[in-house]
């Protein structure tokens, strides 16, 4: 019954802040091997959403789970999952290749397989490879925090907004990229304020408007 198995399945989700509603009674199912994009002006709720699929952030009230369990709770949810979500960190002495090599070997890849050297070459990072995360600039910083997520073998993808700050050429192969990662049966639900690049990497839209803003 692994097709009646929604990899995201999110029911009746209400989140507030206080008195204020961001997110009003919100069902979204995705279905494995599918890709949606959460679409909404700024301060529509994407972000929180995307952190409560990820069990950084616990709903005010509703059910969700990720591959049929609550998600974030343990390595066992991580194995599966990368996103982009948490605040980015690094190691202050090691260089774009060795945090590629290091989050490739713990997850028990080969980093000479030339997975790295591809994401790499999509990422325009080959030059960088030597350089230090804290040296770079916001957009090659943007382009090593996906990098390093893209690296870990996962079976679903959570992004808040992977297109932000890549100029059109990287910007066009990331979207290749999480196209064919959808077609080998990943699965992706991101937020994007660009809809060329939504189009692109093949994803459904999922229209969040701020509740009372209709
Ligand atoms: N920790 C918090 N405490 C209080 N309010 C918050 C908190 N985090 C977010 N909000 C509010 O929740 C609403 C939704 O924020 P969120 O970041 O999820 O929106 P978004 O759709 O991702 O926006 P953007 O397009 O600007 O990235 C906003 O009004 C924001 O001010």
């Amino acid at each position: 019954m692994g097709s009646m198995t929604a990899a995201v399945d999110v029911r009746q989700v209400t989140v507030r802040y206080g008195s204020t509603l961001v997110l009003d009674s919100i069902d979204l199912r995705i279905s494995e091997g599918a890709a949606v994009a959460l679409v909404g002006e700024n301060g529509s709720g994407k972000s929180t959403l995307l952190r409560c699929v990820t069990g950084l952030q616990e709903p005010t009230a509703g059910d969700i789970s990720v591959f049929a369990a609550a998600p974030g709770r343990g390595a066992d949810f991580w194995r599966q999952v990368a996103t982009t979500v948490e605040s980015p960190s690094w190691y202050q002495g090691l260089t774009v290749r060795e945090h590629l090599d290091l989050v490739r070997v713990v997850n028990g890849g080969d980093p000479d397989d030339g997975h790295i050297a591809e994401l790499c070459v999509t990422l325009g990072l080959t030059g960088l490879s030597d350089s230090l995360p804290s040296t770079l600039s916001s957009g090659q910083r943007q382009r090593f925090l996906l990098a390093a997520t893209l690296v870990r073998p996962s079976r679903l993808l959570v992004l808040d907004e992977p297109e932000q700050r890549l100029d059109t050429r990287i910007k066009g192969a990331v979207a290749a990229y999480l196209r064919s990662y959808v077609a080998t049966g990943g699965t992706l639900v991101m937020a994007s304020h660009d809809d060329g690049f939504r189009v692109s990497v093949g994803a459904g839209e999922f229209v969040l408007i701020r509740p009372g803003a209709e």
